[in-house]
């Protein structure tokens, strides 16, 4: 397809995935996991990708990061076919996955000590990076934990830390795999403006994979829902940004239709058959 024909949103796009089958697995024993995915994300779009339990949320994850290849189809990140785990994605799931042995500054700072290009001067510029990496604690709320442990952490405060540890090299694209599925109802709230804040300051591009459509519904430009396995995109909703500015319109009755209706198509999704 020339750039004509694919017109100036997709010109526009971070990630194209274009009739992409991905399979585990060969012959009897394989298992078709996704099914024809055509999906599009803009840079700076937030979307969400929800569907029943196994239909592939996490598995289009790992095709965007090139954890997997496809095996049909293509995915372009950057206008560049992925063929390796990429080094502009941030990530993050739903356990915090926190080295025990390091502490929380310590830990944010791990992608800066591993990632190119910034693990070759990483002792040079330590100073830079700690100063950045309280700037960002303090963005999500973390504010003297620096020198403290994961284990001396709540839960919530833990994730918070995954989060800027996911963003301290500044990616382009955040990947987020249920990150806030762990956590009780006030703090994942929280988080959810917390996100907010932090996409609408810096407008980085964020795929969210989650089950709770309240939390999709309010922090995501798309939401995509998928079929039960093989996953395919049976239903791709925008949602108007006027119903979901602030926490107050998560209550109004605009959000509740909207909510309601995304849980009907899931509700095809899990009603269809295999
Ligand atoms: N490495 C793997 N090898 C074989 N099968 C796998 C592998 N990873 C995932 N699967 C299978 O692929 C299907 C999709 O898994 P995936 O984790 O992407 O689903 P999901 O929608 O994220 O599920 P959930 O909502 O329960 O987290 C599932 O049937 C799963 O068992």
């Amino acid at each position: 397809m020339d750039r004509e024909a694919r017109g100036h949103g997709v010109d526009r796009a971070l990630v194209d995935i274009r009739g992409v089958d991905l399979r585990y697995g060969e012959g009897d024993v394989g298992m078709l996991a996704l099914q024809g995915i055509d999906l599009t994300v803009q840079r700076g779009e937030f979307v969400a990708l929800v569907g029943p339990s196994g239909c592939g949320k996490s598995t289009m994850l790992k095709l965007i990061s090139g954890l997997r290849m496809p095996s049909a189809g293509g995915v372009l990140v950057g206008g560049r076919e992925v063929d390796r785990p990429l080094k502009i994605v941030g990530m993050a799931f739903q356990s915090p996955a926190l080295l025990p042995w390091r502490t929380s500054l310590s830990n944010a700072l791990l992608p800066l000590e591993i990632v190119e290009p910034y693990c070759h001067t990483f002792g040079r510029d330590l100073p830079r990076h700690k100063e950045r990496a309280l700037a960002l604690f303090q963005k999500v709320g973390l504010r003297n934990v620096a020198d403290r442990f994961p284990w001396q952490l709540s839960g919530g405060m833990q994730q918070r830390v995954s989060l800027c540890r996911s963003l301290i090299h500044e990616p382009d694209l955040l990947l987020l795999d249920e990150p806030f599925g762990a956590l009780d109802a006030f703090t994942r709230e929280e988080l959810w403006d917390t996100l907010k804040a932090l996409w609408t300051e810096r407008r980085f591009t964020v795929v969210l994979v989650t089950h709770d459509l309240t939390e999709a519904t309010y922090l995501a430009d798309t939401v995509y829902v998928f079929s039960q396995r093989p996953g395919r995109i049976i239903h791709t909703r925008k949602v108007p940004m006027d119903c979901r500015r602030t926490a107050q319109d998560r209550y109004t009755v605009r959000f509740a239709e909207e909510v309601a209706s995304l849980h009907e198509h899931v509700g095809h999704a899990q009603e269809a058959e295999i």
